[in-house]
């Protein structure tokens, strides 16, 4: 093997005594991470702290007498990329292979991912967005020309060397004004209830991004690179439920009963485990004791070798402050929205357009980001199920501090009157105001998250960040955050000597070989056997490091 550019090594000595974790925070990062915990290593004392009385966080179902669920958070994964299937082999880890309902890409729900506007010159009503070949080269409203015209003009446009830039800029100097504003700018509020031109392009499309700085145009450099793409972990890949999905061709998938299910599965699978779950223990301060971290909270406190922080940013800012402020400013400057989300119920099937439900874009007259028709992607016998979801990062603007539900409950029902044409009274509701309930990845939000965990190496924090702040808003990449963290925390038990490669420096084909540690799987790291000192190594790429804070740290 080639030697490597740079060795960051930890050779600690093979510790026997247990070592002790915090996770901060039981929603599914959390779970995730005290479950990896277990699974990737000698267990060690790993308790959860959570501040609720529940488990899950934003993952969140309520299931009534009658067994109708209302999904208030999540509501379907991505299959697709080595983090979708990495929560597959993780449902099947948990039991829930039985459970899992997928939805393949030519359901309606995959295919028809409508755009709402009001615009009175194209109709004032909703628009599909094209989803196959054909409708690409066919003019179709909002559009005023076929899309294939976005992708000459990407071919065409010269490029402009930058850093960081809003996913509006990006998209609008590539493919054009309209694709920015109806497909980027929905697709933001979709994900993120946020500002396209806020966001940045490198935290959310980074290939896209990089792409153009090496080659000029998007598209072009997508198909040179083609090899460059991030390779799927072959692993992941025999395992059955992944196997049905690629068979099936899903797109997305839930669980039965809601996605809370998943959360509960994760919960018993740790408990079997013997891990502790405080609840209703909020954390109130971290300070240091020598090489260990003690926790504060009202109860009692908690001293311990390593903690895992899968609280929100805004949250763990507070909680660090008396250890670094510096780190705790860094933190402070992720920003959140918050989102109004109103479940309705509705006797009948009503949706005449079947689909995954639509997205309005920003400049519609419109406190509403979107609707979601959940029966039509999970039916639930002879009833509708919508949800509307309002504010996010126009929140205040739209509704003040505090709006009363009632408020948002009338919004919500005459959004559907107008646009889906739903006159009846909904039969029941549900109205919940997330607060803070998703971060905003803005220009410049890869650099900070860099710095953040550059300062906990300085510092030699036994820290680590996890969850929907830093690496991934989505449930996915929650998990394989919560998974790469408890990755690094092995390795800190001292089970390995660790290196990491430069990857400029190496064969890409080498460093890509996919790794086993104790029978699990990580797709751009290798473990192999030093017959010089008796140890199992592993060594994996930059971007591992920098997702979990390693000293190579590069946005
Ligand atoms: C409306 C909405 C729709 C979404 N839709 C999707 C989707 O369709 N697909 C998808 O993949 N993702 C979706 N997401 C994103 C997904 O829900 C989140 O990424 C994920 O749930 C975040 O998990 P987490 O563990 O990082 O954080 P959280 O869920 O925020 O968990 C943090 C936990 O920390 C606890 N806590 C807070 N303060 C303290 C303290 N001081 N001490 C101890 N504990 C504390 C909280 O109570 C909470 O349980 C959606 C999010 C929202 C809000
Ligand atoms: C079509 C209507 C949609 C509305 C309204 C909507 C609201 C909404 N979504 C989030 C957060 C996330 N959504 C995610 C995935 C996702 N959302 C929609 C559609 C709507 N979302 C679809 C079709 C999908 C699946 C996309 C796919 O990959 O196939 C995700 C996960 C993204 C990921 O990386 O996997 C998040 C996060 C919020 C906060 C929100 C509120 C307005």
């Amino acid at each position: 093997m080639a030697q490597p550019h740079w060795a960051a090594a930890q050779l600690a000595g093979v510790e026997k005594m247990t070592r002790s974790v915090a996770v901060l925070g039981g929603g599914v990062g959390g779970l995730a991470a005290a479950h990896y915990l277990c699974r990737l290593g000698q267990p060690s004392r790993v308790v959860v702290v959570e501040a609720s009385h529940r488990l899950g966080g934003w993952v969140s179902s309520t299931t009534y007498p009658d067994q109708v669920v209302f999904e208030h958070g999540p509501r379907t994964l991505r299959v697709t990329g080595n983090a979708g299937m990495n929560t597959l082999a993780l449902a099947e880890d948990l039991g829930l292979a039985d459970q899992v309902r997928g939805i393949s890409s030519s359901h309606p729900s995959a295919r028809n991912r409508m755009l709402m506007t009001l615009m009175m010159q194209v109709g004032g009503k909703l628009h599909k967005l094209p989803n196959s070949l054909k409708a690409l080269f066919t003019k179709k409203p909002p559009f005023s020309k076929p899309l294939v015209a976005s992708a000459v003009r990407d071919l065409m446009a010269s490029k402009v060397i930058n850093e960081d830039e809003s996913l509006f800029s990006f998209v609008n100097r590539r493919f054009g004004p309209e694709v920015a504003k109806y497909a980027i700018d929905a697709m933001s509020r979709g994900i993120f209830a946020g500002n396209a031109r806020e966001l940045s392009v490198k935290s959310f499309a980074r290939r896209l991004h990089d792409v153009e700085q090496k080659h000029g145009s998007v598209l072009l450099g997508l198909l040179k690179d083609r090899k460059n793409a991030a390779k799927t972990d072959s692993n992941l890949e025999t395992r059955e439920l992944v196997k049905r999905a690629k068979r099936e061709k899903w797109s997305v998938w839930s669980v039965a009963g809601g996605l809370e299910n998943f959360v509960k599965a994760l919960e018993k699978n740790i408990l079997e485990n013997n891990v502790d779950i405080w609840k209703n223990v909020p954390v109130k301060r971290i300070v240091r004791n020598g090489e260990k971290l003690v926790l504060q909270t009202d109860k009692k406190d908690l001293e311990v070798d390593q903690v895992i922080s899968c609280l929100p940013s805004n949250i763990m800012s507070s909680v660090i402050q008396p250890l670094s402020p510096k780190l705790s400013t860094l933190l402070s400057s992720i920003p959140y929205v918050t989102v109004g989300i109103v479940n309705l119920e509705y006797p009948g099937h009503l949706i005449e357009e079947p689909g995954f439900g639509y997205l309005v874009p920003s400049s519609e007259p419109n406190r509403v980001l979107g609707v979601i028709y959940d029966t039509c992607t999970f039916p639930q016998g002879d009833r509708t199920i919508l949800t509307v979801m309002m504010g996010g990062y126009w929140f205040k603007e739209y509704f003040g501090n505090n709006p009363s539900h009632e408020s948002l409950l009338d919004v919500a029902v005459s959004e559907v009157q107008q646009s889906l044409k739903i006159k009846i009274k909904p039969k029941r509701h549900h109205v919940e105001i997330l607060r803070d309930c998703i971060s905003q990845y803005v220009v410049g939000h890869s650099e900070v998250v860099c710095s953040a965990r550059k300062l906990i190496t300085d510092l030699k924090l036994p820290l680590a960040l996890v969850g929907s702040s830093y690496d991934g808003v989505g449930v996915n990449d929650v998990i394989m955050s919560a998974k790469n963290a408890a990755f690094m925390e092995n390795i800190f038990r001292g089970n390995y000597m660790f290196i990491c490669y430069n990857l400029a420096s190496l064969n890409p084909d080498i460093v890509r070989v996919r790794g086993v540690l104790l029978g699990e799987e990580f797709c751009v790291c290798r473990l192999s056997f030093d017959v010089m000192t008796n140890r199992r190594i592993g060594c994996c790429s930059p971007a591992i490091m920098t997702s979990i804070g390693g000293p190579n740290c590069s946005p």
